[in-house]
């Protein structure tokens, strides 16, 4: 089973925290975006020209299903929490699920000049504030708990996820 999965909106930083926890914890990161380009060996972008949007949520189900089976920490896309069945599947798994979050122009900044996010590449700001505003009930819907992202470095994110989730886990379990 699935140590701990992260979830959030695009820019929330689930890929850079989830690196540094797993180097920190020693346990291996799944990282669902990752995972997917290397199994078909295609960018996101790639996969979103080929087969759309519709075809990489099947993908990303997949990828999702065999994450949580898995002794591993999970980093999820940000569209994650879109499909019932995802969000079925997340709250079937044991793992704590953390909910990283900050304001959509902080979000929008992060992404703003990357290329390789299919949907926020059309966005203007206002589409992006939108489509934020329309997953917050799911992202609340599925996690355990909410860590705000904007103004904390990921390096204290980890120190409150390894106190606060992690170690409170351990000594549930040593008890
Ligand atoms: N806590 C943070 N403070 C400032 N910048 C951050 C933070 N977390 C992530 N970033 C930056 O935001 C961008 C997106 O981070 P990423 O980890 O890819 O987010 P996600 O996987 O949630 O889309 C990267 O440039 C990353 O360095
Ligand atoms: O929010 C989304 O719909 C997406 C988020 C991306 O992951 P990040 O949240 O890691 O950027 C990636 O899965 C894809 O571009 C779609
Ligand atoms: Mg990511």
């Amino acid at each position: 089973m699935a140590r701990l999965v992260l979830v959030g909106f695009m820019g929330a930083g689930k890929t850079t925290i989830g690196r540094l926890l797993a180097q920190e914890t020693n346990l291996p990161l799944i990282d669902l975006d990752e995972k997917i380009v290397a199994d078909n060996q295609q960018t996101i972008p790639e996969i979103f020209a080929a087969v759309g949007e519709v075809g990489f949520r099947r993908l990303e189900t997949q990828a999702l299903k065999a994450a949580l089976n898995d002794d591993v920490v999970v980093a999820t896309g940000g569209g994650v929490v879109t499909q019932a069945i995802n969000r079925q599947l997340l709250q079937d798994t044991l793992a704590p699920i953390i909910y990283l979050k900050a304001p959509a122009p902080v979000l929008n900044q992060r992404v703003a000049n990357d290329t390789n996010r299919p949907i926020a590449a059309k966005l203007d700001a206002a589409g992006f504030a939108e489509l934020v505003a329309s997953r917050e009930a799911f992202y609340q819907e599925v996690s355990d708990l909410t860590l705000l992202t904007a103004e904390v470095t990921p390096e204290t994110i980890v120190a409150t996820i390894k106190a606060q989730v992690l170690q409170a886990r351990n000594s549930k379990n040593h008890n």
